[in-house]
């Protein structure tokens, strides 16, 4: 059974399309990211996923349950962590763990093994008001309070927006746990750096996919040349790449990246020479690493 079932979801807000035909699937025990910047669509397709907002079109399932028709059923079955923190700012870390196992008719007992190793974290503050913990410590909590009924599919949107990156790795590490446990997750986010973490990503943007693949493979399947320049003055150096045929220019880093389309191979030396003979100095031209912001950029029209 597939964890989930997208086939042409669309949503408009006033008439103006935030989500279209989006289609995708989720294997069950598999952790799926939607990569996309904001206002990629990201929130729409997370709410029509977990019954809080109707689709305009298409249809959608969510560990075989229509989200439309059964929407009780996936309300009761899924864990859900929104991009806004989530949590009762004025009740205790514990109270607000209670409070949820509570709302799912369950204990904190009785799940207890599947948040132990991020509890553990929080106990020494289980006594703090929500609104007083650090923003890690925070979406630890409401990861915390999304698993304490053993939902079926967790969908985690956004979890590690505001984060620093100890607890962002933290964080990952912990999903990387949960999918143990055979937990579906479909996670979303704007780091592009965190794409790698999952088993597949759908990349998004403007309501639209353009590619779903596994981190790794849509590396593999680049097929554009990638050069990493860099020189003495980097607006002028954006300017001046600008002029190179068939290449797409971008800053990235300390570093432009320049990427050949596939029918025009060039030479790194060509690319400092019309750089040189455009005024730059300290030119450094070498081949770059693809990364899945790069993949993603290529596939921007
Ligand atoms: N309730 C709403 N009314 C009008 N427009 C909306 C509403 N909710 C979202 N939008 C618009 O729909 C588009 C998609 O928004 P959505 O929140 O789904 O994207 P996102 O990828 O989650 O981005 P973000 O991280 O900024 O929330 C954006 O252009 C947004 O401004």
């Amino acid at each position: 059974m597939k964890a989930v079932i997208a086939e042409n979801i669309s949503k408009q807000y006033d008439g103006k399309p935030a989500v279209e035909k989006v289609s995708f699937e989720v294997n069950e025990g598999e952790i799926f990211g939607l990569i996309g910047p904001d206002g990629a669509g990201k929130t729409s397709i997370f709410r029509i996923l977990t019954t809080l907002l109707l689709p305009d079109g298409g249809s959608a399932q969510v560990h075989h349950w229509d989200v439309v028709k059964d929407w009780r059923a996936i309300r009761n079955a899924v864990g859900y962590m929104p991009g806004k923190f989530s949590l009762y700012q004025d009740l205790t870390v514990e109270e607000n763990l209670h409070f949820f196992a509570t709302v799912f008719n369950t204990t904190i007992q009785e799940n207890y093994h599947l948040i132990e190793d991020i509890y553990v974290q929080l106990e020494p503050f289980k006594n703090r008001r929500a609104g007083k913990l650090s923003g890690g410590m925070k979406q630890k909590l409401a990861l915390c309070c999304a698993l304490i009924h053993k939902p079926k599919v967790l969908f985690l949107d956004e979890p590690t927006t505001g984060v620093d990156p100890v607890s962002r790795r933290e964080f990952w590490e912990m999903l990387k746990k949960l999918k143990q446990q055979n937990i579906s997750i479909v996670v979303s986010t704007p780091y592009m750096d965190e794409a790698s973490m999952c088993d597949r990503i759908a990349l998004i943007q403007s309501g639209s996919i353009l590619s779903i693949d596994t981190p790794q493979d849509l590396v593999k399947n680049y097929g554009n040349q990638l050069f990493r320049v860099k020189a003495n003055d980097r607006y002028r150096l954006l300017e001046v790449l600008k002029s190179v045929p068939s290449t797409k220019s971008y800053a990235f880093g300390e570093y432009a990246h320049v990427s050949v389309e596939k029918d025009h191979q060039m030479d790194a030396s060509e690319i400092a020479q019309h750089l040189q003979q455009n005024g730059l100095t300290e030119v450094e031209v070498g081949e770059a690493e693809v990364t899945i912001e790069d993949c993603f950029i290529n596939l921007l029209h």
